[in-house]
């Protein structure tokens, strides 16, 4: 058997709709059972490594934080080889020290959405995997170190407060995340997409580029797009410069994940093999295809 090979996917969030030196590049339209991705995928690589970025929103920013494909994006990226993903966000901080311009590589989530599909399984097959530990050690790492190389202050670790949206929080939600809960960061994205990710699988980071301080912040009035807009105009280059560092961190051989996102699945199935559905294992094929093997064909 050869040697497992690295294959980064990158999703791009608002302001991040490229990234920069891909070589043999080609945006290819990649089908899911879950219906389209949130838009084509730009695959090519960095070196010897295969990279594959996917723009969340897609081009233009069509998609709003609840209407993401987010099984049609995890899907699309583990059926083209993806290994590991990292997710770029803009975020809300809620601590002083999180400045705008900052990178926060998120290592905790509170998940406070609710009209999302939030997993792959269900009737017909049911798994539960765990997310205590919802991101990847290594590729945080990896994260911290290509960091570290563009100079951009980084925080190493963080609790994102994923939020439905599309509207920002209220004065009292953005207190309530801050004081009681302890939340660093605050977005709409990255839930169910890290749950998403594990169940698939894949070694997940999130990368967090902070754009504003919500709206707790006495010296920072309240949040708007135009803000954003105007942090992401002049940050957003700092993400892709990060992005384009870490296959030469990571390198194009893969050895199994430390942390065991790669064997996710291994321990989490329950339905009995004698009742599973076959059109739900068949949708599966990607996702879950190194535990279920090869579908069925009778
Ligand atoms: C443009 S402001 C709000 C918007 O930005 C963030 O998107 P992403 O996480 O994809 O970078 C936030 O989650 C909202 O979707
Ligand atoms: N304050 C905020 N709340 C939610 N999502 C965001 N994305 C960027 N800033 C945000």
């Amino acid at each position: 058997m050869g040697e497992a090979k690295t294959v980064i996917g990158v999703i791009g969030g608002s302001g991040v709709y490229e990234i920069d030196g891909l070589e043999d590049a080609r945006w290819q339209d990649v089908q899911t059972p879950w219906g389209a991705p949130s838009d084509q995928i730009l695959t090519g690589r960095i070196g010897e490594v295969a990279m594959a970025f996917l723009p969340r929103h897609g081009r233009g920013h069509v998609h709003s934080p609840s209407s993401v494909p987010y099984r049609a994006n995890i899907d699309a990226l583990k059926r083209l080889g993806v290994t590991d993903v990292i997710s770029v966000s803009a975020c809300g901080s809620f601590q002083e020290a999180m400045a705008p311009g900052d990178f926060v590589i998120v290592d905790q989530f509170v998940d406070r959405t609710f009209a999302r599909e939030k997993s792959f399984f269900g009737p017909g097959c049911v798994a539960h995997v765990s997310v205590a530990h919802p991101t990847c050690a290594r590729l945080g790492d990896a994260c911290e170190a290509a960091a570290a190389a563009t100079g951009v202050r980084t925080h190493h670790g963080g609790t994102y407060l994923a939020m439905e949206g599309p509207q920002f929080s209220t004065l009292a939600e953005s207190r309530l995340y801050r004081e009681v809960w302890g939340c660093d960061v605050v977005g709409m994205t990255n839930m169910p997409e890290a749950k998403l990710a594990r169940e698939a699988e894949l070694c997940y980071a999130s990368l967090a580029m902070i754009t504003d301080y919500d709206s707790w912040h006495p010296d920072h009035g309240e949040v708007d797009v135009t803000e954003i807009i105007a942090t992401l105009t002049g940050n957003a280059s700092n993400a892709r410069d990060l992005v384009a560092r870490l296959p030469a961190g990571l390198g194009p051989d893969r050895a199994p994940c430390p942390c065991g996102c790669d064997r996710a699945l291994e321990f989490a199935l329950m339905t009995a093999p004698d009742k599973r559905d076959p059109e739900v294992l068949a949708r599966l094929d990607a996702v879950a295809g190194r535990v279920l093997g090869a579908p069925d064909k009778g």
